[in-house]
């Protein structure tokens, strides 16, 4: 059988999606499939103005790391008006980049994508900007949900908080990432439909699962 025209690969930060998406693209090359890779996180247009005004009013942090590098983390359950209308002006970009980036691609160019991040992953940034773990049971979640295509095959890469350390000398700073780490593990117990890999193995091991789910245990091997 055919691989999922439409595969997305979520998880936090530093568990190697961005790896994985890759390598999964050249072995379905290898196989026959043509596949492009969408980037899937932070699409801010209509969101844009709402994230300079937060900024204004003094909803967004920025912390400034040994190297120069910087961390930016929202505040947005601070303020009832951002709470309020920055998840909507997000679900305008996301519907945007939905239609632009996915679905005309793979309805009308009838394209194969891998997706490096999705939905759900905006879904947990949102649980972490407005502080509300009950966020993907609210109806603005529902909506995000909601444009997620039905033969869309997502699966998310999860890995301890000590292993992903480890990997992104960077991530040792961010002060949200056991948060974000949990909220993944919140969102896979509410959607049972996520395949979950665990991705503190080595790459290729890791690779080679993801290769079996999505093209099946025996044509992984040609
Ligand atoms: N299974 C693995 N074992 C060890 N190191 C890995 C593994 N997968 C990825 N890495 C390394 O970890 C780092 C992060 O990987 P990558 O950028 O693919 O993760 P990511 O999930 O896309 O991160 P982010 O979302 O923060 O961009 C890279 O240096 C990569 O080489
Ligand atoms: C892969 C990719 C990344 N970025 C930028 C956006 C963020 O600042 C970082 C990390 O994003 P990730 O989702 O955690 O990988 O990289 C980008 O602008 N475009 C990309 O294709």
């Amino acid at each position: 059988m055919d691989p999922p025209r439409l595969i997305c690969i979520i998880g936090p930060d530093g568990t190697g999606k961005t790896t994985q998406a890759k390598m999964l693209i050249e072995k379905l090359r290898e196989m026959g499939y043509e596949y492009e890779y969408r980037w899937m996180r932070f699409h801010h247009f209509i969101s844009l103005p709402v994230l300079a005004l937060a900024r204004l009013m003094g909803l967004t942090e920025i912390q400034t790391l040994p190297d120069g590098r910087k961390i930016g983390y929202h505040h947005f359950y601070r303020s009832k008006l951002i709470s309020t209308v920055y998840p909507i002006t997000l679900y305008l970009d996301m519907l945007l980049a939905m239609i632009f980036k996915i679905y005309i691609p793979l309805k009308v160019q009838r394209k194969r994508l891998v997706c490096d991040r999705f939905i759900y992953d905006t879904l947990v940034d949102l649980t972490i900007d407005l502080d509300n773990i009950e966020f993907d049971n609210s109806k603005t979640a529902k909506k995000f949900l909601k444009l997620i295509p039905r033969d869309c095959l997502t699966i998310l890469l999860i890995a301890p908080y000590e292993k992903i350390k480890e990997r992104r000398e960077d991530l040792k700073f961010d002060k949200y990432l056991r948060k974000r780490i949990e909220t993944y593990m919140e969102l896979k117990k509410r959607f049972p439909q996520l395949v979950t890999i665990d991705a503190s193995s080595e790459v290729e091991k890791v690779h080679n699962q993801i290769v079996e789910i999505v093209v099946g245990e025996n044509e992984s091997a040609l």
